[in-house]
């Protein structure tokens, strides 16, 4: 877009409504899309910043049957969580709107017909497959079967996940239905294509030549990769009854694919916000508009989206699609099935007053251009070492120095030198500085020119000393913290789409609200004799036992999947019974029980078996047992396994263990006490 645009219309991908936000969703679409659209709200910009659940589609519908409730109830349950976590944690939508909306349905389902009647889609009759029991299609994900890239036994109609293949049901080895089980049968089914080959040209015109300078490296390069490798029909429609209606005769039964009605929910959700004067956020030429999304939607949001949007002829292009590669946790992929993540709404309960220091963290290490991981170790670190000590730090000691020497209220400067003069001709700087990055969707480097200021402020303060020049000469003291005020009064606008509030703690301690854009910089945006109000932490430290406890979460998640994976062990062959009868089982007493030296497994125990002397029995079980908790403990033991020398001790039986999937040991006990001796059979 050339020349200045008149107004901005910025989408954030619309969540998936089976599940509630992660991290993973804030790094890569959430945070980086509400700084923008906070910014360009300073910049005094139009600007609406639009999103809502995605509320349609198959994992929802496989999702209902499965907990026993309507898909309805799925999407209401995960709508209200994500609408409410979001709004706690402070992103700034305009509007947060559902694809299960009348407005949606409607505006969805015009989008299809006009397409329709003007004869932009091609009808196909193909063969899929067809649950005979339940007697209905299956559609994507209702079809699970072996992989025949990787041989994996579960892999989805669309994807197996296990080689990140992306599949045809029909190429499905030994295909079974998801509702019944059962081997489905293939069946005509009429649907309607997008005949993206067709738009190939215009698509490699559009964004290989016409956005090679100004989309990202990472969206450029899979648009051009999806481009070269040719691109083919897509289907637009589905048999499923969840979704919206296809509004054609004959079409009973079938919904718009959810991935051709979820970015329409963009368009519904203004409609929603403005219902008269939507159309210029989406018709208007000089309207410009920016979708943030993750690196797996970028095929929708370059070229199938836009694609549709050219067919329809009304609607104006993206300007840009700054996707985010993804951000990992602890080193695994995050994964909502697999729980592995931390979740935004447990977040918030858990580090109360505390959103900005995430909003810091992952700005601070968005995966911008590569993969990116969180580890709680490094959000310590960040908070402890850049908000506290940095940020914090500045602010707070030229407040509370304020209040110390001069009752609160903003000194005057009394002539500046190099050094004053200096800061505040940096201070000019920033925000042209700042904004630039964030108009060109840098918001680490965006962020990390942000604490450059405050670093900057800190270091002023560390060589003008104001604690110690007080002594010898009020005036200049003052001067220096009039100087350092102002730069913290910038802070206020300039925190704001980073850290709203911090923002709006920092401009109550200052007694001043923020400004514009533009305003921030300025050498006097507080008048001498200004009145401060009380000084207050902006940032606390979090403590090493605060982050243990996160970990110790993602650890009790890890050994719960383990267990959960876990599958028994093959049967070993039959045994006779008269083979059984010859072992002798027996319930014994531990009455003594030590390590044996040298030695990290074993353990040496004295078992009372009711005969005259225990008997002495070593066990490789000291990893898993403290040789004193064993004392008095009731066991199984084979009395009659033939003895064994071990580490020169004599050992007359063997203690039985049921081993866990995780390999920890649990002794074998009697559900009540019995006499030692007693046989098992
Ligand atoms: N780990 C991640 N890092 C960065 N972006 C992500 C990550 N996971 C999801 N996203 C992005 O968040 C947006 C919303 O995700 P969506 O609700 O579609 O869930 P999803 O992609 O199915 O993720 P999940 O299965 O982890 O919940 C999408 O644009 C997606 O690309
Ligand atoms: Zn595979």
């Amino acid at each position: 877009m050339s020349s200045a645009p008149q107004r901005y219309t910025v989408t954030a991908a619309l969540p998936y409504a089976n599940g509630p936000v992660h991290i993973g969703h804030l790094a890569g679409v959430y945070i980086p899309a509400d700084i923008y659209a906070r910014y360009l709200r300073a910049q005094q910009r139009d600007v609406k910043f639009v999103c809502g659940s995605d509320e349609h589609g198959v994992p929802i519908t496989i999702r209902a049957q499965k907990e026993g409730v309507t898909p309805q109830q799925v999407v209401d349950k995960y709508n209200a969580i994500i609408r409410d976590s979001f709004q706690d944690f402070g992103i700034s939508f305009d509007i947060y709107s559902r694809t299960s909306s009348k407005t949606h349905a409607e505006v969805a389902s015009g989008f299809f017909r006009k397409l329709y009647e003007e004869g932009k889609f091609i009808e196909q009759t193909s063969q899929q497959y067809y649950d005979e029991k339940a007697d209905q299609f299956l559609a994507d994900r209702y079809i699970v079967g072996t992989c025949p890239n990787c041989g994996n036994e579960n892999a989805y109609g669309d994807q197996c996940e296990k080689c990140g293949t992306s599949l045809s049901p029909t190429e499905l080895i030994n295909p079974r239905s998801m509702l019944s089980g059962n081997q489905p049968v293939l069946r005509e089914t009429k649907h309607w294509y997008l005949p993206l080959d067709q738009y190939e040209p215009w698509l490699r015109e559009w964004i290989v030549e016409g956005h090679k300078q100004d989309w990202k490296a990472n969206v450029y390069g899979q648009c051009k990769s999806w481009i070269d490798q040719g691109l083919q029909p897509r289907a637009v429609t589905r048999d499923l009854d969840w979704g919206v209606p296809v509004p054609v005769e004959g079409a009973e039964g079938k919904v718009l694919y959810v991935w051709f009605d979820a970015p329409i929910g963009y368009i519904s959700a203004t409609k929603d916000l403005l219902p008269d004067t939507w159309e210029t956020y989406w018709k208007d030429q000089g309207t410009k508009l920016v979708h943030f999304i993750g690196k797996d939607n970028i095929v929708f949001h370059c070229i199938i989206f836009p694609a549709m949007l050219k067919a329809h002829g009304d609607y104006i292009l993206p300007d840009n699609v700054p996707a985010n590669e993804f951000l990992n946790l602890e080193g695994d992929k995050i994964s909502t099935s697999r729980n592995w993540a931390v979740w935004l709404h447990e977040y918030l309960q858990d580090f109360p007053g505390q959103a900005d220091v995430l909003r810091y963290v992952l700005c601070a290490n968005a995966p911008e251009n590569k993969d990116n991981d969180f580890t709680w170790k490094d959000f310590q670190a960040r908070n402890n070492n850049e908000l506290v000590a940095n940020l914090g730090n500045f602010v707070n000691r030229a407040v509370v120095l304020t209040h110390k020497f001069f009752e609160g209220k903003v000194p005057a400067a009394v002539g500046f030198t190099t050094e004053d003069e200096d800061v505040l001709r940096l201070l000019q700087e920033f925000p042209a500085r700042i904004g630039e990055l964030i108009d060109n969707y840098r918001f680490r480097d965006a962020l990390n020119e942000l604490m450059n200021l405050s670093r900057l402020g800190n270091k002023y303060l560390a060589d003008m000393e104001p604690w110690k020049l007080i002594k010898t000469d009020a005036a200049r003291t003052g001067t220096v913290l009039h100087v350092s005020l102002q730069l913290a009064a910038s802070l206020v606008t300039l925190l704001e789409p980073f850290m709203p509030t911090a923002a709006a703690r920092l401009g109550a301690m200052l007694n001043t609200e923020k400004g514009t854009w533009p305003q921030a910089g300025r050498p006097d945006l507080l008048a001498a004799g200004h009145q401060l109000a009380e000084a207050a932490l902006l940032f606390t430290k979090i403590e090493d036992a605060t982050v243990e406890a996160q970990v110790q979460k993602l650890l009790d998640t890890k050994k719960a999947n383990e267990l959960a994976a876990a599958v028994s062990a093959p049967a070993k062959d039959d045994v006779s019974f008269e083979q059984f009868q010859q072992m002798d089982l027996r319930i014994g007493t531990i009455v003594a029980a030590e390590k044996v030296a040298k030695t990290k497994k074993l353990l040496k125990l004295s078992v009372d078996l009711g005969f005259a002397e225990p008997r002495t029995i070593v066990s490789g079980i000291a990893e898993h047992f403290l040789p004193e908790a064993l004392i008095g403990q009731q066991v199984q033991v084979l009395l009659n396994l033939a003895p064994r020398e071990i580490k020169g001790i004599q050992s007359q039986g063997m203690l039985l263990m049921a081993e866990n999937a995780d390999g920890s040991l649990s002794l074998m006990q009697p559900s009540s006490p019995v006499r030692p001796g007693s046989g098992v059979a």
